[in-house]
């Protein structure tokens, strides 16, 4: 492979006015020149292509071959009416899994390997750049890689045979630092803003940043993470890879991050919705 082409280190400039009142409203940008060669864009969803074409049989099965168990979704279990259900597969794995991939060949394993040591250098970049505008304590994001609970999420969204009626993935805020998105060039990602919802233009080789949850608390609101969802294609298969960088467990915001996740998650389970930071605020 090529050397990796050079990353644009004024990225920082542009997130002086009037960029950083966007994110202050809840945004999302996009960004080139990152630095990640295309062949490995190219190579990570050629792999990702490859696992969603296994059978559902071995998808589901307790014991995959490449993967844990039970990091394979269909739908949204816990979805008690079809607004709450997301028309797509996904499979969810944590960089302590990924970091423990040995090199073994096994082209799978490696592909995704190199993928989260590019985007997690990304990620780190950003971050910092992100902390450093609202006086946020670096030592949040000191080592990305080294973030045991961030977790790459492999999307497959299907044309949806109920029409409209579906969403790909229902709205919601992703409880992360921040996400960071590979896209393929079909759409459906919408984001809402001034309660409107707006697409979000794929631009080939460009990755998709939102702020999540931890980023809004981190910074006492002054980023807000962003509502979004997926409209299901209408007639080919839209793929995605999402990269969220979350902090350690216990990690102490205002309240430990493992609060956060059980929170929600019982929410999901109780309502069909996370009800999202409002709940932790006093
Ligand atoms: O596929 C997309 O465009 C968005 C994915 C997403 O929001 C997520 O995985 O949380
Ligand atoms: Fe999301």
């Amino acid at each position: 492979m090529a050397s990796r082409p050079p990353f644009e280190t004024h990225f920082s400039s542009i997130l002086e006015t009037p960029f950083r009142d966007q994110l202050q409203k809840g945004g999302v940008f996009q960004v080139v020149n990152h630095g990640i060669h295309k062949e490995v864009f190219e190579m990570m969803f050629c792999e990702d292509k490859k696992l969603f074409d296994r059978s559902f049989n071995e998808k589901v099965r307790e014991k995959f071959s490449d993967l844990s168990k039970n990091c394979y979704r269909w739908g949204n279990p816990n979805a008690t009416s079809p607004a709450q259900y997301s028309f797509s597969e996904a499979f969810h794995i944590t960089l302590a899994e990924i970091s423990s991939y040995s090199n073994d060949g096994n082209n799978f394993r490696t592909t995704i390997a190199m993928y989260v040591q590019e985007i997690a250098r990304v990620a780190q970049m950003i971050c910092e750049i992100l902390g450093n505008q609202v006086n946020v304590n670096s030592k949040y994001f000191e080592n990305i890689y080294a973030l045991q609970n961030s977790f790459l999420r492999l999307n497959k969204y299907h044309p949806c045979v109920f029409g409209s009626q579906m969403f790909g993935l229902v709205p919601h805020t992703d409880t992360s630092f921040i996400t960071i998105l590979s896209q393929d060039q079909i759409g459906g990602l919408e984001l809402k803003k001034n309660g409107q919802w707006i697409g979000v233009k794929p631009y080939s080789e460009a990755l998709t940043v939102n702020i999540g949850d931890m980023f809004q608390a981190l910074s006492n609101g002054v980023y807000q993470s962003v509502r979004h969802r997926v409209i299901p294609p209408a007639n080919v298969e839209r793929f995605s890879i999402a990269f969220f960088v979350c902090p350690y467990h216990e990690t102490e915001i205002e309240f430990s991050f493992r609060e956060y996740k059980e929170q929600s998650e019982r929410d999901v389970k109780e309502t069909g919705d996370k009800v999202g930071l409002s709940r932790f605020l006093i």
